[in-house]
């Protein structure tokens, strides 16, 4: 069975252009390995919008952030930050899910 994740419309252009190969969940939104094929979807109105290849699933703690994730969400640091304390509020322990368009 093919899995499933959804990204916040607003991310959706930069995500079909390879700008965002990245993006940082909470454990319960991490259930993926690497090699893994899924289906993207907006959040907002369930529209899929395009296929995926998990490329790896990393822990990384919020205070360990740096300009290399924020390269990969296509944000500067300081966005990406406060884009995850938006979305998870509070959270220290994330993961990274690594992709690439299929
Ligand atoms: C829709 C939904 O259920 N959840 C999320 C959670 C996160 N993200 C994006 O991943 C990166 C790091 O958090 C940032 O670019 C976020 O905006 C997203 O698009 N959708």
């Amino acid at each position: 069975m093919m899995k499933d994740i959804t990204f916040y419309g607003r991310f959706e252009a930069d995500i079909l252009a390879g700008r965002k190969t990245i993006t940082l969940r909470e454990a319960s939104d991490a259930d993926f390995v690497a090699g893994d094929r899924v289906r993207v979807s907006r959040y907002e109105d369930n529209v899929f919008f395009c296929n995926i290849e998990i490329i790896d699933v990393t822990p990384v703690q919020f205070d360990e952030l740096n300009n290399a994730h924020a390269v990969q969400e296509n944000m500067t640091l300081p966005e990406l930050k406060q884009v995850i304390s938006e979305i998870y509020p509070g959270l220290k322990s994330l993961f990274m899910i690594a992709f690439r368009l299929v």
